[in-house]
């Protein structure tokens, strides 16, 4: 079973002035998609402590999976884009393009979340914004691909057979039809 750790990025949350809804709810969607939740830390808006987390749980822990929620958006605070795109060996852009396209769905303000996903090392690093629609409505689009991208990145050589993903917005492709 894949391990994952939930890093809360919220400086209320942090200093207990508000309830975390955000990380709970993203630990339990997390266990529902067949993950194990081996971490759950909150940290306030600061780029060396997410960092740290990130380096932490990526390097010494060598997670599968891990998901940030909350300050990517545009608040002078938010710098949760900017601690992580530095850490990653490769970005995944799909990733969080395919979740800003969906939230759009739910709200126009989905296209302000500057979230990044990729790699370092053997994990799969995902920022979601802070909202618990936003993490629910982020889960829906990643829980479908977590298994594989993980089984890539740790170097599965199996071939990408489209067979049992049900493709985003469109019908089989001629190769997938009977
Ligand atoms: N951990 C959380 N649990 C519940 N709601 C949250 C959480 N983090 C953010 N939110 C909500 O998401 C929305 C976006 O807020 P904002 O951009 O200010 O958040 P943030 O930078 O992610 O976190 P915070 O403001 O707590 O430091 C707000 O409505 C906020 O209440
Ligand atoms: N699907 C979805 N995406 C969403 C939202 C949402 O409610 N649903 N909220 C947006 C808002 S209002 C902001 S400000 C940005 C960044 O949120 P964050 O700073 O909490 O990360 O995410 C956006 N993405």
């Amino acid at each position: 079973m894949y391990r994952a750790g939930v890093l809360t990025v919220s400086d209320s949350a942090a200093a207990g002035t508000a309830d975390d809804r955000g990380g709970p709810l993203l630990c339990g969607l997390l266990r529902e998609a067949g993950l194990e939740v081996a971490e759950h830390r909150v940290v306030p808006d600061e780029a060396p402590a997410i960092s740290a987390q990130l380096v932490d749980w990526c390097d010494r822990l060598r997670l599968d999976l891990v998901v940030t929620t909350g300050g990517t958006g545009l608040s002078p605070r938010d710098v949760t884009p900017e601690a992580t795109r530095p850490l990653l060996e490769r970005e995944i852009p799909g990733i969080a393009e395919a979740m800003r396209a969906a939230g759009l769905r739910a709200t126009p303000r989905s296209m302000l979340s500057r979230a990044v996903a990729g790699v370092r090392g053997r994990t799969l690093v995902v920022n979601l914004p802070g909202s618990p629609g936003a993490i629910r409505d982020g889960m829906a689009v990643l829980a479908p691909v977590l298994e594989h991208a993980i089984a890539k990145i740790q170097g599965d050589p199996s071939p990408c057979t489209p067979r049992g993903v049900s493709p985003v917005g469109r019908g089989p492709s001629a190769e997938e039809a009977p």
